[in-house]
């Protein structure tokens, strides 16, 4: 993939849209910097339009003169225009739905509306001299031709980036591409996918907008964002380095660290088997997985833990094999080269996972291991 591809991260925005979320002007400033320090290129930090302790916060990001293009989000309306220049912003985003549902629904408006406040709105923020971004709300349920239309206007008007936005995350990977190629077709202006995880697929739809020409990918911290959350960062990053040989200039060793960071900060658990990031997302237990690895670690693992500045690890439990119990006793100091004695180990420890639901300790593995060489010896 050689097409310049750009990482603009909303876990300040979408991410602190996530019901229950709000953070403090120094956690958004400590999650600023450190995405920053990370290599993140861009961030979507605020909405103005919320009033002036939204826009201090704002403006207090904006003080760090991170070396990061800051984008703050409007509706596309000459109000939040003005909140918006009132911020210290690189790109102002202005949103306006394009589906009829939308339209029809919330707005109670025509697709003619649409045009005209492109026109307008469009037209008065590139004056600015800011560079212009267009939200494309609910873009994935509206009219494609309408789409090429409001492209068109929005080009004709100044913008520079178009964000197609799957709001309510309704897309799979096959019409994420078929949509953002159509759009590419119509329009020479950036793009940005906004994928949401409705369904579990915003990482894989952000990943498919990407090879159909999109130029910018949303994300957050930990897919945090409204209801089941935005494209994560982590996977995104990731995904474009494994899956397209990409790379987005993000320092994989900072990934895991922003992710505890965010997860203190909006007081949103990371589950065990969150991909990337997840405590136990390297931890292995099944006795042919442990085996194989053991023998090459490209058997069970897709990549090395160590791109991500972390480890692996082996448990013992019910799915153990013999190979793994080895193991286990080597580190110890142990070295079992009796089949039979490690047999009963093995079921010794399986007893002991459906029991407690938990491996066990070093001081348990050593009493295992006296206990079953004294049945041996007195048997
Ligand atoms: C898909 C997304 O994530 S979009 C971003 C959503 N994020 C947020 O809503 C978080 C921040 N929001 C807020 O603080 C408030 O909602 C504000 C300050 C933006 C607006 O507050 P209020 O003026 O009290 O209005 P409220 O939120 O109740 O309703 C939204 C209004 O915006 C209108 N609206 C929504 N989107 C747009 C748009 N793109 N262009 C023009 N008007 C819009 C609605 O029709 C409604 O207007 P109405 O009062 O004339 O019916
Ligand atoms: O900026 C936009 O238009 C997209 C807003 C958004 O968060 C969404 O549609 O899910």
């Amino acid at each position: 993939m050689n097409r310049s591809l750009t990482i603009n991260d909303t876990t300040l925005r979408d991410g602190e849209q996530t019901a229950g979320v709000a953070f403090t002007v120094d956690e958004k400033c400590a999650i600023a910097y450190a995405l920053a320090e990370a290599g993140v290129p861009e961030m979507e930090i605020g909405i103005p339009a919320m009033g002036d302790e939204e826009i201090g916060c704002i403006q207090a990001i904006a003080a760090l003169r991170l070396p990061v293009a800051l984008m703050v989000w409007g509706r596309l309306t000459e109000p939040d225009l003005a909140a918006a220049l009132r911020c210290d912003a690189d790109i102002v985003h202005l949103s306006i739905p394009v589906s009829d549902i939308h339209l029809r629904h919330k707005l109670r408006q025509s697709r003619d509306w649409v045009i005209d406040q492109v026109t307008r709105v469009i037209e008065r923020a590139a004056l600015s001299g800011r560079r212009v971004s267009l939200g494309l709300e609910d873009a994935s349920r509206a009219d494609p031709a309408f789409l090429a239309l409001v492209a068109a206007r929005a080009q004709a008007c100044g913008a520079q980036r178009l964000r197609f936005a799957d709001t309510l995350g309704v897309l799979d990977p096959f019409t994420t591409y078929e949509a953002l190629a159509r759009l590419r077709e119509h329009t020479e202006l950036d793009i940005e996918i906004h994928a949401h995880n409705d369904l579990g697929l915003a990482t894989a739809n952000t990943l498919a907008a990407l090879r159909a020409g999109a130029t910018h990918a949303n994300t957050t911290v930990n897919g945090l964002g409204e209801r089941a959350g935005n494209a994560a960062l982590e996977e995104v990053v990731m995904g474009v380095r494994h899956l397209m040989h990409g790379d987005t200039g993000v320092n994989t060793q900072a990934l895991v660290g922003i992710s505890r960071l965010v997860e203190r900060a909006s007081g949103r658990t990371v589950a065990a088997n969150k991909s990337i990031v997840g405590e136990a997302v390297f931890t292995h237990e099944s006795g042919i997985h442990i085996d194989g690895l053991l023998k090459h670690a490209t058997t069970y693992e897709s990549f090395d833990p160590a791109e991500l500045g972390r480890e692996r690890r082996t448990v013992l439990g019910k799915h153990s094999g013999s190979h793994a119990v080895r193991l286990a006793y080597g580190r110890l100091g142990i070295a079992l080269d009796d089949e039979a004695l490690t047999g009963s180990l093995l079921a010794r420890i399986r007893d002991h996972a459906m029991a407690t639901k938990r491996e066990p300790s070093p001081q348990e593995l050593q009493r295992f291991f006296q206990e079953s060489r004294a049945r041996w010896a007195s048997a």
